[in-house]
């Protein structure tokens, strides 16, 4: 299933014109406060009539100003995610879920068992929202919107409210579903962390505008997006796979880059994994460096070098991947680093955080 989005509206001092393709899995929205993000979700969801233009899922039209088709919320089939639940706090945990499937007029108990062990609610069934923790309750209202058996699902910044424990305990659940629905997810986050975790697409915004789109791995290594992303949070994605779990803690990953090392990463060999390489993280030499602790030495080649404000980013392509460093003007005029020269990039075992590594392919 696909999202196509292509609309026009304008609110008094503001505008907005953004157009954009979300494929099945997560694509982020992301952009500053008042940038249009929560419009643009809003008119998919019908929440708001946009002035001119076009929504469509897998050839659905949900909206289009062309012809004057504008179909009711209810009728969209998309399910909608809030930052606080918004659970019905009168009925219990099972009530709430099967509020979203009465909608579907579904009765289907295996699909209803699947989603709440995906899920893991299957223990709070009988309780109340009050008696939530709030992840749990954001657990709820993701399986109360799926259940409602969606085209599409909604969720602007799902995960604002809680702690960075709670977000950390839902992420591998927005994973699973991520890829266990094969749904578009339209996903509204300020946090690039959390974008760089769970995003298949990314669709940067500002002043109303699609500043870039594209796959994840792409836009979170384009130095030109790194800006607006944050130059902290400029990073590269690379799929891997653990290969192995070495005797003295360490787990071996094969990725395009060629093997990487990393503190022992809690899961079966063989299990695919997204790791976020910040590109602060990464150091370069003009030679294979020897005696030095850092385990993970890759040959790469430059691809572009471009100084910006907090330094200089150097994309380097490492066999099918790509990697981005963040080093000094200092060090890049020392160098003398230009594209198409061959070095080495250097990567500790211990600086990708487990926050970093996500389950999936990019
Ligand atoms: N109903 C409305 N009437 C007038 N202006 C509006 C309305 N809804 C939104 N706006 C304006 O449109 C702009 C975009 O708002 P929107 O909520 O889409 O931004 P956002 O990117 O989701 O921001 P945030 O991250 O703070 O939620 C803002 O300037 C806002 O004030």
């Amino acid at each position: 299933m696909m999202l196509k989005l292509a609309i026009r509206h304008e609110f008094p001092g503001f505008a907005l014109d953004a157009g954009f393709e979300a494929p099945p899995g997560v694509t982020a929205l992301f952009g500053k406060s008042g940038s249009g993000k929560t419009t643009i979700v809003n008119a998919v969801a019908g929440l708001m009539r946009p002035d001119q233009g076009r929504i469509e899922v897998d050839g659905l039209i949900l909206s289009d100003s062309a012809s004057g088709r504008f179909l009711p919320p209810h009728r969209r089939g998309v399910g909608y995610v809030f930052q606080e639940g918004r659970l019905f706090p009168h009925l219990t945990v099972r009530q709430n879920l099967l509020y979203g499937r009465w909608f579907a007029r579904m009765k289907d108990g295996a699909r209803f068992s699947r989603i709440v062990d995906l899920l893991g609610i299957g223990d709070l069934l009988a309780r109340r929202p009050g008696a939530l923790s709030g992840g749990e309750k954001q657990r709820v209202a993701l399986g109360r919107a799926i259940l409602s058996n969606p085209r599409l699902l909604l969720m602007d910044e799902p995960l604002a409210a809680l702690d960075e424990a709670r977000k950390a305990e839902i992420l591998p659940y927005l994973e699973r579903l991520r890829d266990e629905t094969g749904l578009p997810i339209l996903y509204v986050s300020h946090s690039a962390a959390e974008v760089a975790r769970l995003a298949t697409t990314i669709v940067l915004i500002e002043a109303g505008r699609v500043l870039a789109a594209g796959p994840a791995a792409t836009i979170l290594s384009d130095p030109a997006t790194a800006p607006v992303l944050g130059l902290r949070e400029a990073g590269a994605i690379l799929s891997a796979r653990i290969e192995a779990q070495e005797e003295d803690g360490l787990t071996r990953l094969a990725t395009g880059a060629g093997p990487v090392w990393l503190s022992r990463i809690t899961a079966a060999e063989g299990s695919h994994l997204r790791l976020r390489i910040l590109a602060q993280d990464v150091m370069l030499a003009l030679q294979r460096p020897s005696g030095i602790s850092a385990l993970n030495v890759l040959p790469v080649t430059v691809r572009d070098v471009t100084p910006g404000e907090g330094g200089v980013l150097v994309r380097l392509e490492a066999g099918d991947e790509v990697i981005l460093a963040r080093i000094t003007a200092r060090s890049t005029a020392g160098l003398g680093l230009a594209p198409g020269m061959r070095v080495y990039a250097v990567l500790k075992a211990v600086s990708v955080a487990p926050g970093s590594i996500g389950t999936g392919g990019p």
